[in-house]
């Protein structure tokens, strides 16, 4: 079974609109796990356009499933972490001015900062996932950053799904065998919705876990987050 985590970066977008505390986002994540959600993810960013720091210390005594924080491992973030000590840490490697993650890690140039930096969260419990495209030299990379999980960047299969060309699952197919073969646990996450999840996981081998916040909270907008959450389970069996 491949566990949903509820990316809830959307849900303070609207908060922060106004100022004010509506909707709240840990009255949020305790629906969300009330609804079956299986994780929480968040995405705190340095102009804390969403999600801010302080929801991430108020999420994290509250979240009952698995806390996953992703980020850039700035000296900010990572202490942030390690004061919440979630469950899982993504690593992104998003310049501060991305309107949305746009790329995976070279971990090959960053392998020595990779290492560094997953070592230091290991050390304190921590799981340890980085953002990587589905290129079989980046999954090989990985390993040598001692992560124990590589998140696949699945923008370019939603991409091309949604102009009907299925081909764009191949490289997930392959980057996820491979990283089974290499002993990593295999995410993935970006702009995966009910349109294309069912897809996405026939096809992608040995998937532990999906993140999925723009389209969720998009869809929940029309049919209810209960139903949303329902259904994506559902496709995730
Ligand atoms: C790491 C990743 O894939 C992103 O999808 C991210 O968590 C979404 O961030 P935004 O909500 O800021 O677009
Ligand atoms: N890691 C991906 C994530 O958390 C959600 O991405 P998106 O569904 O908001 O594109």
């Amino acid at each position: 079974m491949t566990k949903l985590s509820v990316n809830i970066n959307k849900i303070a977008t609207l908060r922060n609109a106004r100022g004010g505390n509506i909707p709240n986002v840990v009255e949020a994540a305790k629906k969300i796990e009330s609804f079956g959600g299986q994780g929480i993810t968040v995405h705190p960013r340095p102009d804390e356009r969403h999600i801010t720091y302080q929801d991430v210390r108020d999420l994290s005594p509250i979240v009952k499933t698995e806390f996953n924080i992703e980020g850039n491992p700035v000296a900010k973030f990572i202490n942030l972490v390690l004061e919440a000590k979630p469950a899982q840490v993504t690593l992104v490697p998003d310049a501060e001015d991305a309107i949305t993650s746009n790329a995976g890690w070279n971990t090959i140039k960053n392998k020595e900062f990779l290492q560094e930096v997953i070592q230091e969260f290991k050390n304190n419990g921590i799981r340890t996932s980085i953002f990587v495209d589905p290129d079989k030299k980046m999954i090989e990379g990985a390993v040598e950053t001692g992560a124990e999980r590589i998140e696949l960047y699945t923008e370019a299969f939603a991409v091309k799904y949604a102009k009907g060309d299925k081909t764009g699952v191949e490289p997930y197919k392959k980057c996820a065998t491979l990283a089974h073969q290499l002993g990593l646990g295999i995410n993935a996450g970006h702009d995966l919705s009910l349109e294309n999840i069912n897809y996405f996981k026939d096809n992608v081998p040995y998937l532990d876990e999906v993140s999925i916040g723009h389209a969720l909270i998009a869809e929940a907008l029309y049919i209810g987050l209960e139903k949303t959450i329902e259904k994506y389970l559902e496709l995730l069996k």
